[in-house]
């Protein structure tokens, strides 16, 4: 197990250029698995979850093939179903939850799939029902092995219908699209999730020559056809990665602009960090943030502390939510933080509370944030990282820390981020992998 020390306070400048966006990312290289021709995906981010991923497609007879820097090229020619109910397989997928998304596309086409439980973040219950429920929808037969906790799917044959899911789950939209567009006749999935990673996974089935109406909207209507071809693909910069860079710049007083960042795919992003009172500038494609001694949280209209909440797309993405939690503790005035959709993201603050932050845990999924406007610094601490993003929420508040933090388990972040540490050096941050 790798960790990070951090000598902080770090005041950081220059320009730094995203990734691609990881939970894209898991979901077109599953989608390669829709053709036997070959698809190339641009911008692939080189992080551990991703690469894993690429692993495992290879495992399962797919030839890839390492094009250069984030560039690769899939060829799904023949794939070996049954390494599938081998043990390798079964430690293999569940080393990440993204590879949940070979499903559907498997199915389709080969009209079977298994899974283990999945990985991914230890952030509360995080159910799959939406993801067998589209495809029962379709006509597949669905068994659960609870002893082994071992998912199978079989259909001889699937038809379109309309569904509506129970929730806007976005691996289970992507899950039940990829299975949709190999599926005869028209299915409509209504309360569908449409992140950017959903919008991106669409497009690029578009170019395959699927039949998708609705992209961006939470109702698509897909025409089934009967073969995808091959296409070419690029991953668009990761908002949370953006995000994080926002939130780490205002925390730090850092002047940093972010490259190629593709501002007008951020939603709401930009919106909620100006709320809380940190100043940026879109120039073209980058977004500049200048050093800033001091950001004022927002209130209501009326006066009432104003509350930063998650919700699915076009909402804010719980994703980011952690960045926004530590960034405030170092604001002018107060904010709740809503965590809704996870039950156990927020203990985090635990370690946040140690390092000097006033921060009140008011249930697992709320948090009160009492800004210290740098009147008080965080102090330098050592803590484990608990899951992706509370520890990159983690790493901002060392950065901004007086003295030296140590931050264990960070095999979590390099689960989505690609060498923080190098790329945060450049810019002038003292990190040391250890
Ligand atoms: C690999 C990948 O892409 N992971 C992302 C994906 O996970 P994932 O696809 O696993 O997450 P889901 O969208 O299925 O659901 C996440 C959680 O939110 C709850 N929920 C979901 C939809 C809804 O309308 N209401 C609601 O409360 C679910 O019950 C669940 O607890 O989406 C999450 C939600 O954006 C992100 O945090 C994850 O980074
Ligand atoms: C929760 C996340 O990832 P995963 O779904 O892969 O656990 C995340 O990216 O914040």
């Amino acid at each position: 197990m790798s960790s990070f020390e951090i000598t902080g306070p770090c005041r950081m400048s220059g320009e730094i250029t995203p990734q691609g966006a990881k939970n894209e990312a898991l979901q077109v290289i599953c989608a390669t698995l829709l053709t036997s021709e070959e698809v190339i995906i641009d911008n692939v981010p080189d992080i551990l979850d991703v690469n894993n991923l690429i692993a495992l497609l290879r495992k399962m007879g797919v030839e890839v093939r390492y094009l250069g820097p984030n560039r690769y090229s899939f060829r799904a020619a023949d794939v070996d179903i049954h390494y599938m109910q081998t043990d390798d397989f079964r430690s293999r997928a569940s080393s990440l939850r993204g590879s949940i998304m070979i499903m559907g596309p498997l199915l389709a086409r080969y009209g079977m799939a298994y899974f283990p439980k999945p990985g991914g973040d230890k952030i509360g219950r995080r159910r799959l029902d939406t993801h067998f429920f589209g495809f029962t929808e379709l006509g597949a037969r669905f068994e659960f092995n609870s002893d082994e906790i071992f998912y199978t799917v079989h259909a001889e044959e699937l038809k379109g219908t309309y569904m509506l899911l129970d929730e806007a789950s976005v691996t289970g939209t992507a899950n039940i699209i990829m299975a949709a567009v190999l599926t005869p006749g028209v299915t409509t999935i209504y309360n569908a999730a449409c992140e950017p990673y959903i919008q991106q996974l669409c497009k690029m089935l578009s170019a395959m020559g699927a039949r998708i109406n609705g992209i961006g909207s939470n109702l698509l209507t897909i025409t089934g056809v009967d073969k995808l071809k091959g296409c070419s693909h690029r991953i668009l910069p990761d908002m949370i990665e953006i995000g994080s860079f926002i939130g780490m710049a205002a925390i730090t007083k850092s002047e940093i602009t972010v490259k190629d960042a593709a501002p007008s795919e951020l939603g709401i992003i930009p919106m909620a960090f100006s709320r809380m009172g940190i100043n940026f500038e879109i120039r073209g494609d980058d977004i500049y943030i200048p050093s800033q001694e001091e950001y004022e949280i927002d209130t209501f209209i009326d006066g009432s502390i104003m509350t930063i909440a998650d919700a699915p797309w076009p909402g804010l993405t719980p994703d980011l939510l952690s960045v926004f939690l530590v960034v405030a503790t170092q604001a002018k005035g107060s904010v709740l933080i809503h965590q809704k959709m996870f039950e156990s993201r927020l203990f985090f603050v635990d370690k946040l509370i140690d390092m000097g932050a006033s921060i009140i845990l008011c249930d697992p999924h709320r948090a009160t944030v009492i800004g210290h406007n740098h009147k008080t610094s965080l102090r330098g601490c050592v803590m484990t990282s608990p899951d992706i993003r509370a520890g990159v929420a983690l790493l901002i508040a060392a950065l901004s820390a007086k003295g030296k933090s140590v931050i264990h388990n960070i095999e979590q972040i390099d689960r989505g981020y690609q060498n923080i540490d190098t790329r945060l050096n450049q810019l002038g941050a003292s990190i040391r992998r250890i």
